[in-house]
């Protein structure tokens, strides 16, 4: 068979591009380069690092390859590192030992806590860098719940109430965002001013305001024990995937109570909720690229299913053009390596 196309069906081309040629921006890298409409930077990253109890510890956590729960000497070292490289902040969770798990999370209170001696550690050793501390209930109660509960219900301003006494613990021990992402109802307004009557005027918020009931979280759950302790759902206080003006109203409720900052939460499969939050309200927008999603990514590259690098940074570069002002990613030490190369 000959496959030469010919003559006769060739079509000519000119009255239709009309010299219009999108792929002439593209032929070079430098013009790539320059036509380019969203750029990464180490700026927009946010470091989520997991801690736990000890002296020299680096726990595996299996489920997110390339991540430990370091104990909070290591975690200062992380820290040294993630300044070194220029990431602005680290966002700290507790693995919190089983033994302190009660039915209300009394050990959120704890001053002296993992996630409080953690703080206070890395603002004495770093103290150019901007730290975040998590509010919600679940790696300190033994139900792993984000708020109280009465029988199976959870229990709105109680809870509230307890995470404002958290926040100003967490704010004491030199949290400089604080991120509450229990989804409570009003807890945003009560925290703040909880903050502010505390002297903490000048801690920042950053709401977890479009948090969705996610299957992406198990591997993080993995790494602060909470897949062994939660019974049932977060469906009652997390938002249902199917919703998206509901994130509006979410978002105006949380600025309207003084949230300096809005998230959502998963990323990439909630990049049209990014968007639309960015665009509606203009205030700084951050998505949270969280466990699951690096999990996925790590597996098919470690099956060599997926280039690793490149498969990272396409991510990361789909949130900068969904509108998301930063990220918070456990892929920051590696991306922000990588940028610092030049690459
Ligand atoms: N309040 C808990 C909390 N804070 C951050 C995450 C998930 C982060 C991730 O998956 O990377 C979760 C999990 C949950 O709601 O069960
Ligand atoms: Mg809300």
């Amino acid at each position: 068979m000959n496959y030469e196309q010919p003559r006769r069906t060739a079509v000519d081309m000119e009255p239709i591009l009309a010299g219009r040629r999108m792929r002439r921006n593209r032929r070079t890298d430098w013009s790539r380069r320059l036509v380019r409409e969203t750029h990464l930077t180490v700026d927009d990253l946010i470091w989520p690092i997991f801690v736990v109890d000890g002296e020299g510890r680096r726990d595996a956590v299996a489920s997110m390859p390339g991540v430990f729960r370091h104990s909070v000497d290591l975690a200062v070292a992380e820290a040294e590192r993630a300044a070194r490289l220029g990431i602005p902040v680290l966002a700290l969770f507790p693995y919190t030992d089983p033994d302190l798990r009660d039915e209300s999370g009394s050990e959120a209170l704890n001053p002296e806590n993992l996630i409080c001696r953690a703080l206070r550690a890395i603002k004495a050793a770093v103290p150019s860098i901007g730290l975040m501390t998590d509010v919600a209930l679940d790696p300190y109660t033994s139900h792993g719940h984000d708020g109280l509960l009465d029988g199976d219900t959870i229990l709105n301003d109680e809870t509230v109430a307890q995470l404002v006494h958290q926040s100003i613990v967490q704010a004491e021990a030199g949290a400089d965002i604080i991120g509450p992402s229990d989804m409570m109802d009003g807890r945003i307004g009560a925290i703040r001013a909880g903050l502010d009557r505390a002297g903490h005027m000048d801690v920042q918020i950053m709401a977890y305001t479009a948090k969705y009931a996610s299957a992406f979280y198990g591997p993080f759950r993995d790494a602060v024990g909470t897949n062994k302790t939660l019974r049932g759902d977060k469906r009652t206080y997390q938002m249902d995937p199917g919703n998206s003006d509901e994130a509006i109203r979410e978002a105006e409720l949380d600025l309207a109570e003084g949230a300096d900052m809005i998230m959502v939460k998963p990323g990439m499969p909630y990049l049209d909720i990014v968007r639309r939050l960015s665009e509606t309200f203009a205030v700084p927008t951050f998505a949270y690229q969280v466990s699951g999603e690096y999990a996925m990514i790590q597996a098919a590259a470690m099956n060599g299913w997926l280039d690793f690098d490149r498969a990272m940074m396409e991510s990361l570069a789909a949130f900068k053009r969904a509108g998301a002002d930063g990220i918070l990613t456990y892929f920051a030490p590696v991306v922000a390596e990588r940028l610092k190369a030049g690459a």
